[in-house]
């Protein structure tokens, strides 16, 4: 490579460093990046670029990557990262230096890590991260020190606070300089085995880490009681509960705001169009199918402040450690927790999310059961359907409303036990790892993070009301209202094609209507909802207010609760088969995962109808 060539392009540095560091942090903070941060291991499946200034103007290029425990790349996502620093991933050029970030609260345990990072040949320097959190338990690191045992250069950091970076960004400011013009020193070897390469980090540690002596660390105290056998999950589903109570108590006002935005919307095109096709596609069509979506928009930010709070603090990765004596008994991968734990918003990062697992069998059950936790398309058709057959009122102090939601992710969660047991029997038998993780100390959200993941979950709901729900709802407008002469909603185009379906679903309780809004919604779930919206529109004069309403008025009590227990399996999502194809490199597994959630789902439905049938709910 030419001199002229190392001075023009920008230096890339690549951030490398066990899980749950504050690698994203950093990236993020420095790059004005938005990629996901939680605090638990496991966070980030794939690496990612962005570009930073530095104060006096050069650009550096920073690499993110999945957290490693050590050099050997046991899981697909460790592999990614082993691949970029060694200059294997295709189509992108090695980093010039590594950044090995640490938390320096947990120096002990990962310090062994960097010395074994130096074989890779480049220079390095260890950012020690999380220094605010060394000090709250009492670690004090003496910096010239470590520097000395190691023989690299050592900084301090605090990725979430501009003050802490401040001289991680001096510091770089000189040594990237070095590191584009070749000078900077590359680190000798470490040579030996891994259990020397600990020894000689232990005695670093030694020489330079001391902790106050003191009683307990805040993280200690607090595991005392959430991790306790019992008490412990108690407190887990007293959450859990809290969670879907709030969501149906707090909600109310802002969705009535939203209803009556939209009415209002809708009232105005009225006033100002002329009745006809076109006032028709506009109200009937967009408006009617995006908001009865959008509706629930209040809903879904509610339940994200509880998830990415937990996430946050640190309680998700003790939900983890809770639950994984019963998710061993059905087979189920100790790491498997995080991804169907992130399924929770959508199935595709959880299937993702899956590449953390080892052992291939075990990923390829979690990626099959990752569908069945209750993703955030799936609320709009639950709130829509409880809001319409489950009155208002309270079982003791608890809302009923809340407790039919909190007992329909329940029966999800039973399901993929289950599945992930004949899973285990069936397809995939071998040896299940356990739950190796690491508890993250607790930690106070930061308020920015925090408020930006909740932002970009709404938006995300909205975009997708954008991206297909509208146009999804405007094709089903036009099916349903052409041709014009069509005396019934039988006769028109929807109706046809619904009637190919009708046969199927008739015997589960479902309707013509129901079968028209199940085809568009392959693309997504609460694509069911807005077309269930604008099929009731186009067809109704008199149909008027929320779709709860309507349903309840159109369909029995049985119908209703079949479609509930259909869409807790609902094999419908075109994307989440795409993913399925694309992590297990094959057609055969998003085939199987359709065929056996359209099972589950339609035997849901028939046992549900039917039995509500037989207490005269039909
Ligand atoms: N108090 C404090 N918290 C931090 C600091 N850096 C990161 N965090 C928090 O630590 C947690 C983990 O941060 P991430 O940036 O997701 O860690 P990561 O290394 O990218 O993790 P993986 O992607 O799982 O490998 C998050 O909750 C962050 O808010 C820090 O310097 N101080
Ligand atoms: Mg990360």
């Amino acid at each position: 490579m030419s001199s002229v060539e190392t001075q023009t392009r920008p230096v890339r540095l690549a951030l490398l460093g066990a899980p749950n560091c504050g690698k994203t942090s950093l990236f993020n903070a420095l790059t004005g990046g938005r990629a996901k941060v939680a605090n638990y291991p496991g966070v980030t499946v794939e690496y990612r670029k962005g570009v930073f200034d530095l104060p006096d103007g050069r650009a550096i290029e920073l690499l993110d990557l999945p957290g490693v425990y050590g050099d050997t790349g046991k899981s697909m996502d460790e592999r990614v990262a082993i691949d970029a620093v060694s200059g294997r991933l295709e189509n992108e050029r090695a980093p010039d230096a590594i950044l090995f970030v640490l938390d320096a609260a947990h120096i002990e345990t990962h310090l062994h890590n960097v010395l074994q990072a130096k074989n890779y040949g480049l220079p390095i320097v260890l950012v020690l991260n999380m220094m605010d959190m060394a000090a709250r338990d009492g670690l004090n690191i003496d910096i010239p020190a470590l520097e000395q045992e190691l023989g690299i250069p050592v900084v301090n950091c605090v990725a979430v606070r501009a003050s802490g970076r401040a001289h991680l960004l001096d510091f770089l400011t000189e040594w990237s300089g070095d590191v584009a013009y070749g000078s900077a020193p590359k680190p000798s070897e470490e040579r030996g085995e891994v259990r020397e390469i600990q020894q000689r980090a232990r005695s670093a540690t030694r020489h330079a880490v001391s902790r106050i002596p003191q009683t307990e660390t805040i993280t200690h105290r607090i595991d005392k009681i959430v991790l306790h056998p019992v008490l412990g999950l108690l407190i887990l589903l007293a959450i859990l509960f809290v969670m879907f109570q709030a969501v149906y108590t707090w909600a109310g006002p802002a969705m009535d705001l939203i209803d009556s935005a939209i009415g209002g919307l809708q009232g105005a095109v009225e006033a100002i169009i002329p009745d006809g096709l076109l006032q028709s596609v506009i109200v009937d069509g967009a408006i009617a199918g995006v908001g009865a979506v959008l509706v629930f928009l209040p809903q879904i930010v509610i339940l994200f402040a509880f998830i990415l709070l937990l996430e946050a603090s640190g309680y998700m990765a003790r939900a983890a450690f809770l639950v994984d004596t019963l998710m061993a008994k059905v087979g189920l991968n100790g790491r498997a927790f995080i991804p169907l734990l992130s399924s929770f918003a959508c199935a595709i990062p959880g299937i993702m999310a899956a590449r953390t697992i080892e052992q291939e069998k075990d990923r390829l059950t979690t990626i099959l059961i990752a569908p069945l936790m209750t993703c955030s398309a799936r609320w709009p058709v639950y709130f829509m359907i409880i809001a319409a057959f489950i009155p208002q009122g309270r079982v003791g102090p608890f809302s009923q409303q809340g407790l039919v939601a909190f007992g329909l992710i329940l029966v999800g969660i039973l399901f993929a036990f289950i599945m992930a047991f004949i899973f285990k029997k069936t397809l995939s038998r071998g040896e299940s790892g356990g739950l190796l993780i690491e508890l993250p100390s607790y930690k106070t959200p930061v308020f920015r993070d925090y408020l930006m993941g909740i932002w970009d979950r709404a938006m995300i709901f909205v975009n997708r009301a954008g991206r297909i729900i509208l146009p999804a709802s405007i094709i089903i407008w036009v099916l349903t209202t052409f041709p014009r002469n069509a005396g019934s909603i039988g006769e028109t185009y929807a109706g046809m094609l619904g009637n190919i379906l009708l046969p199927i679903l008739k015997p589960i309780g479902f309707n013509l209507e129901m079968s028209i809004a199940l085809i568009p919604a392959m693309a997504a779930r609460e694509v069911a909802v807005s077309s269930l919206a604008t099929i009731y529109a186009v067809q109704g004069d008199g149909i008027e207010g929320q779709m709860s309403a309507v349903i309840a008025s159109q369909w029995s009590m049985a119908t209703g609760l079949a479609f509930l227990a259909w869409f807790v399996f609902a094999p419908q999502c075109l994307s989440t088969f795409a993913i399925i194809r694309k992590e297990t490199h094959s057609w055969k597994w998003p085939l199987f995962a359709f065929g056996y959630l359209f099972v589950l789902a339609y035997a849901a439905a028939a046992v549900t109808y039917h039995t509500a049938v037989a207490f005269g709910l039909g």
